[in-house]
């Protein structure tokens, strides 16, 4: 057994099936990793949290992209990004008629405080005309489009947590699916893409699984268990 690495993990794609619903088998990995376990995702805050707030794990997160940054331990939250400039998107691509395509309650967007997301069944092209209008750029993470501010990343979100807590980056494993797990896999000891990630992920990765989504990750993180 190699020497266990603290752990960067993605949510869609990564410790999901394609429908996103989490695998439990994940559930033991992530509850016995010895060392420190960021949960970094496009999600709004209160789904990482909720995961790690029931999985009783301590809750060190990256939401929207590095938008949202929130660390437990140092009871530090740090907001980043654009978010009056991603709603003014919405508002225009709207005026466009073009809808998020969440439906009137909308929970992917209801608790967002950095960026936007809009439903992949929308119109790409219109949206990213609008996002550079205002400066902002469109990830497509195979789950949804997410309007965020190119300054913040997931690496950004990942150096955010390492100063909290006085870590090195480079001492992480990080683990994604995605182009929004890119620069955290830049910033990364060991960057795992699992298989069913798309091109981005996989040529910025040290490395690709054979298996697919959360087999991926089991994979990925074998030779750190007991
Ligand atoms: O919500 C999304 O679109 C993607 O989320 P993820 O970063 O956890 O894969
Ligand atoms: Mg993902």
């Amino acid at each position: 057994m190699s020497e266990t690495p603290p752990l960067l993990v993605d949510i869609d794609g990564t410790l999901t099936d394609e429908s996103r619903a989490i695998d439990p088998r994940v559930f033991p990995v992530l509850r016995e990793w010895p060392e420190t376990v960021v949960i970094a995702t496009g999600k709004a805050m209160p789904f990482p949290i909720a995961l790690c707030e029931f999985l009783g794990i301590e809750r060190t997160v990256v939401a929207e992209n590095g938008g949202v940054v929130f660390v437990e331990a140092t009871d530090e939250l740090q907001l980043r990004g654009d978010h009056e400039a991603s709603l003014a998107v919405a508002e225009a691509y709207r005026e466009l008629g073009h809808e998020l395509g969440f439906g009137a309650v909308d929970l992917a967007n209801r608790w967002r405080e950095t960026e936007i997301v809009v439903s992949l069944n929308q119109p790409l092209e219109p949206l990213e005309r609008v996002a550079e209008e205002f400066g902002l750029v469109v990830l497509d993470t195979g789950f949804a489009y997410h309007v965020t501010d190119p300054s913040v990343d997931k690496g950004t979100g990942l150096a955010a947590i390492c100063a909290e807590l006085e870590m090195d980056p480079s001492s992480f494993l990080a683990v994604g699916d995605s182009e929004n797990d890119a620069e955290a896999f830049d910033v990364a000891g060991e960057a795992i893409a699992v298989a069913n990630a798309d091109e981005t992920a996989k040529a910025r990765a040290d490395r690709v699984t054979e298996a697919r989504y959360a087999d991926g990750f089991l994979e990925a993180v074998a030779p750190y268990r007991p």
